[in-house]
């Protein structure tokens, strides 16, 4: 097993990082729930058209989100390939890493809802 080859150009290091996205979007069950929730508010910023800035904190939140839950699946899978065997590091390794998430996710629930509350109390 040499070490891989450092010199890869910019286009192949493009597509190593896109089948890194495909691969979390096809095994982790977290990166679908994103999908599908990026495609519901997507849905909902274009129906209550909101402003140029709501736009850019919807694409902020959706991004960081989905860049958060691929670094996440990053760190478990490299905790797993250090060890299978329960290790107290490994935990905090995990759990850190699902802390992150679990903060940025918070965060995008509070913008959404400073976003979105205002348009659906209007409908009513
Ligand atoms: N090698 C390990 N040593 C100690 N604790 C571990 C180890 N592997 C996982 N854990 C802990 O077990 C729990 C579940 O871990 P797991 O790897 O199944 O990820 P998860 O949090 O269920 O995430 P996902 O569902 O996205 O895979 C977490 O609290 C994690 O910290």
């Amino acid at each position: 097993m040499g070490s891989p080859d450092k010199s890869n150009s910019f286009i192949s290091s493009l597509s190593f990082a896109f089948s890194g996205i495909a691969m979390a979007l096809k095994m982790e069950r977290n990166m679908r729930f994103h999908f599908i929730s990026s495609i519901i508010v997507v849905g909902m910023s274009c129906y209550f058209s909101i402003t140029k800035l709501e736009w850019l904190f919807i694409l902020f939140a959706i991004g960081g989100m989905f860049a958060l839950e691929v670094m996440n699946s990053a760190i478990e899978r490299v905790v797993d390939l250090v060890t299978s065997d329960y290790h107290p590091l490994a935990k905090q390794a995990k759990d850190l890493a699902a802390g992150a998430v679990l903060i940025y996710a918070a965060l995008t629930i509070v913008v959404g809802m400073i976003i979105f509350l205002p348009y659906v109390i209007k409908l009513f």
